[in-house]
């Protein structure tokens, strides 16, 4: 009889626009494991917080109402969900409003601590094994993972990208959106506690002249190298 492979557990950090997400989807899918996007619930609990007069600016303010919302994230890789009490985030997180106010609720330990403890159930409680991507997974939440992966890629490429994704003039404004991205890179590289970092024993990929498809066959080559080492 054939015994199930055990679980593994992938961290995968890195800076904004760099392929978090959609590497670790189609990694998490090739593979059978389960996914978690942890930029999405540091999102919902900063949505939530826009959304019932929290002064997001007020560290004091974001500490009181960390621990307030119910947060749910799914994670089926095709199709992951996320809730923030009971109602659907997915949409609200992604609006610039969010996206410029995330780093300042995300750098609050409150905040942390709760949504890190969130993480740690989620890994935890992953049948057959999950791939969870963020800023500090392979350092802090997660770190007796099995596989870390650093991605990286110069900001000039992340800038493109990101504005692949844009309409209208705030597509062809690649100096803004650069500025962006590099904004949120410093805030979140800078904060005292869990800044972004690559763990020592993380294995650093430079995504800047690889395709998502190359990115992805190595990510999935990492895994099952160290499932056969297993
Ligand atoms: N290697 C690549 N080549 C070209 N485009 C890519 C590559 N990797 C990702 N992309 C595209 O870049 C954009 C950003 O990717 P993604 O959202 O996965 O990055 P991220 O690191 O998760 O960003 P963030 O941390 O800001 O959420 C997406 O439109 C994605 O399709
Ligand atoms: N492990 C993590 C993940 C995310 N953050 C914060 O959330 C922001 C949004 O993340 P995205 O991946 O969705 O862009 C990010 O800028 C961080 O402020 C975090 O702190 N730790």
């Amino acid at each position: 009889m054939q015994t199930a492979p055990a679980p593994v557990i992938v961290a995968i950090d890195g800076p904004s626009g760099t392929g978090k997400s959609s590497t670790s989807k189609a990694v998490a899918a090739k593979l059978g494991l389960r996914y978690l996007d942890t930029g999405a619930q540091y999102r919902a609990l900063t949505w939530w917080m826009l959304s019932h007069g929290t002064d997001v600016d007020d560290p004091a303010a974001v500490a009181a109402a960390a621990g307030r919302p119910d947060i749910v994230s799914g994670t089926d890789p095709a199709a992951p969900t996320i809730t923030a009490d009971g109602a659907d985030a997915s949409g609200p997180i992604r609006t610039k409003e969010v996206t410029a106010a995330v780093s300042a609720v995300s750098a609050v330990p409150e905040v942390r601590e709760r949504i890190t403890a969130l993480q740690r159930a989620i890994a935890t409680e992953a049948p057959g094994g999950i791939v969870v991507e963020g800023r500090d997974i392979g350092t802090t939440v997660l770190p007796d993972a099995d596989l870390k992966v650093f991605l990286t890629a110069s900001p000039e490429a992340r800038a493109a990208r990101r504005s692949g994704e844009l309409k209208g003039a705030e597509a062809t404004d690649l100096a803004a959106t650069r500025a962006a991205l590099l904004q949120r890179d410093t805030a979140d590289s800078s904060r005292k506690t869990s800044p972004l970092k690559k763990a020592d024993d993380a294995v650093e990929v430079d995504t800047t002249d690889l395709t998502l498809e190359q990115v992805i066959e190595c990510v999935v080559t990492l895994v099952e190298d160290k499932q056969q080492a297993r």
